[in-house]
Order: C-alpha cells, then structure tokens, then sequence
C-alpha cells in the first residue's frame, strides 16, 4: 500500500495558490523528506492530508483513507507532530501524553514515551514553564502513541538544540526499524540527508522534484561549483557572469563569487572575466554539491534562471521517469 498518495490536490486561499496540482507518493516504510522554502506549501499539505485545511481541488489518501471524507481515522491511525503544537499551560507532561493516549484508546505507558523523548525529569512539570524545545519534545512523545504506521512530522527538530536533535533522529531510526512510515518537513539538510530514503521539494507551491538524495545529486554529476575568494568583488559580477557559456549561477557570499559551472572550460573563462572585471584572486576552491545547493537550485528563482532552469530539468527527469 501506498502510505500517503494525493492526485492534483490544490489550495487556494483567496488569490494565493498555497499548493498547485500536487501528486505526491509515499510509500509504506519510507522515510520522506518533504522539503522546500518558507511559504512553498508544506505546512498547507500537511494540513490537507490531516483533514485540517480542506483541498480546492484534487484528491488524496492516507494509509488508503479519503482525505475528505475519512479524516477522522487518519488522524486515528497516525501520529502527529504539528507545526504550532499548541499546549495546556497547566497539564503536566505526562498528562498531555496520558490525553493522547486515551483519545486514542492505546496503552502506551507515558512515562516510557517520556523517557523516550529525553522528558522523564520534567513528566511532573507543568508544560506552561517549558521551552519551545520540550514543548517540542511532548508533542513527539504525543506523536508516538500507539506505535502508528504512519508518523507525520511538521518540523519535528524546529526549536530543539543539537544534541536534541540528534536524539529525534535516533528516535525516528527507530520507528522506521519497526515499519513505521515516517513523512517529515525539516529545513535541516543534514537530518534530512542521514535520515530519508526520499525526498519531494516543492518550490512555490509546486513540488519541483521527487526522487531519492542520490539520484537528484547525480543530475549534478556534471556540474561543480568554483569558488574564488577575490579581494574586492568587482560590480556588477554577478550580471557578467551569468551568460558565461557553461555558468549555471553565480551568487556573491562576502567575498566569495560562488558558480556553478558544467565544464572545466567554463571555469577559466569565469576565472577570466572576474580577474578583467578587476577582481584580484586570492583563492580558488572546487566543490563537490551538498544537499543544501541541491535545495537551492530546485527553489531560488534569483540569479534570473537558474532556478526555472532546474526545475524544468527536475521536470524533464520526473517526465522521463515516468515515461
Ligand atoms: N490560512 C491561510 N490564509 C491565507 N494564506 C495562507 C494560509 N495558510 C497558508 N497560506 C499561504 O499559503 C502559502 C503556503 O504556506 P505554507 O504555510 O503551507 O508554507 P510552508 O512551506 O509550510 O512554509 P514554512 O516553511 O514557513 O512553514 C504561503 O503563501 C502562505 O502565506
């Protein structure tokens, strides 16, 4: 079965197009990295699927129930780590879990699943004093009653330190050992790369790519980037740059000129024309490409087409995929 499956879903809310002709794929044990922006469409999604925010347009199932009509047992099924988790200042942690743990009629004992998120000193405290990062750590222990097949996380590392971080990862390592599905959003690249088997990128409400880390880094097998730290930046670079033969961008970081460039010929006649615009080189450094510029190039449109241009060859490979 397929875990989370939408078809053309869309919101509209007034004239902003929060999420366009959506089909989204997630299968059953996956971990899915649902990336993108601030204001690309995630959280809009997510509260699709959970029934909060109905669709315009088009359809979806999760864990094969109607998003419309069978919401209830989704939320049912699943677990949940919201993006604004709202709190009851005067419960207690273990009482938000026990709450969850009766409105889902599991027998989960919470102060294992205290323990579990880091919490089990702070299951007698009152979740009007805690900070965002335990407040974020309640939520997931909320999230993890009844040991779902499906677990739906919205940020699930926002507010959390490094060490907590790292903690949450362990945690949904461990749900995946058991089976679980887990379908998470994060801004944090380097989670998203230890953890997911998949990631979807939506850019502008769009999802711009769909694939495996792997596969959509090898888009850029043929590219790398060059780095050339000068003195001054010259100008104007940046608009000089761009129509270079073989640049596919250009941005300035301080005093770095950073390019991406599909051929090492390409690299010395940037190195050129930064040293004619004026620019003194101080160093020069190749790159292999993150997942940080993999994000960058599905979803800036700066830097005139580097962006569009990305995502039509994102496009292309998805229609070659699919063909
Ligand atoms: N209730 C609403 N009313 C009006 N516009 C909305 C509403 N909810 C979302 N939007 C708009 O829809 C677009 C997508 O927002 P959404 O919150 O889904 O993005 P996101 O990818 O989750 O962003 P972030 O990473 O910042 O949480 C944005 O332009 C947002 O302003």
């Amino acid at each position: 079965m397929t875990a989370i499956q939408t078809s053309g879903l869309a919101r509209r809310f007034g004239d902003v197009v929060a999420v366009e002709s959506l089909d989204l794929h997630v299968r059953d044990g996956e971990a899915y990295g649902f990336l993108g922006p601030n204001g690309a469409g995630k959280s809009t999604t997510i509260n699709m699927l959970l029934g909060f925010t109905p669709p315009s347009s088009g359809s979806g199932t999760v864990l094969g129930y109607d998003i419309e009509d069978e919401s209830l047992a989704i939320r049912q099924s699943i677990g949940v780590l919201p993006e604004d988790f709202g709190m009851y200042e005067r419960l207690t942690a273990r009482k938000h879990v026990q709450f969850a743990i009766d409105t889902k009629g599991a027998t989960d004992d919470p102060d294992d699943l205290l323990s579990r998120v880091g919490l089990s000193d702070a299951a007698d405290r009152k979740a009007g004093g805690f900070s965002t990062g335990m407040k974020q750590r309640v939520a997931l222990a909320m999230a993890l009653v009844g040991e779902p097949e499906l677990l739906i996380l919205d940020e699930p590392s926002s507010g959390i330190d490094p060490n907590g971080a790292r903690e949450m990862r362990a945690i949904i390592q461990e749900e995946l050992d058991r089976g679980a599905t887990v379908f998470f959003s994060s801004h944090i690249m380097e989670q998203v790369e230890a953890i997911c088997d998949r990631v979807g990128i939506m850019s502008g409400g769009r999802l711009v790519a769909e694939d495996s880390i792997d596969a959509l880094k090898d888009q850029f097998d043929d590219e790398s980037r060059l780095i050339l730290t000068v003195d001054a930046v010259p100008d104007g670079i940046v608009s000089r740059l761009e129509p270079v033969d073989g640049v596919l961008d250009v941005r300035v970081d301080g005093t770095d000129i950073v390019t991406s460039v599909s051929n090492s010929r390409s690299k010395a006649v940037v190195i050129n024309a930064v040293e004619d615009a004026g620019g003194v080189i101080a160093d020069i450094t190749a790159e292999d490409h993150s997942l940080d510029d993999l994000f960058a190039a599905f979803t800036t449109g700066d830097g005139a087409t580097r962006g569009d241009a990305r995502a039509s060859r994102a496009e292309a490979a998805l229609e070659e995929v699919d063909a």
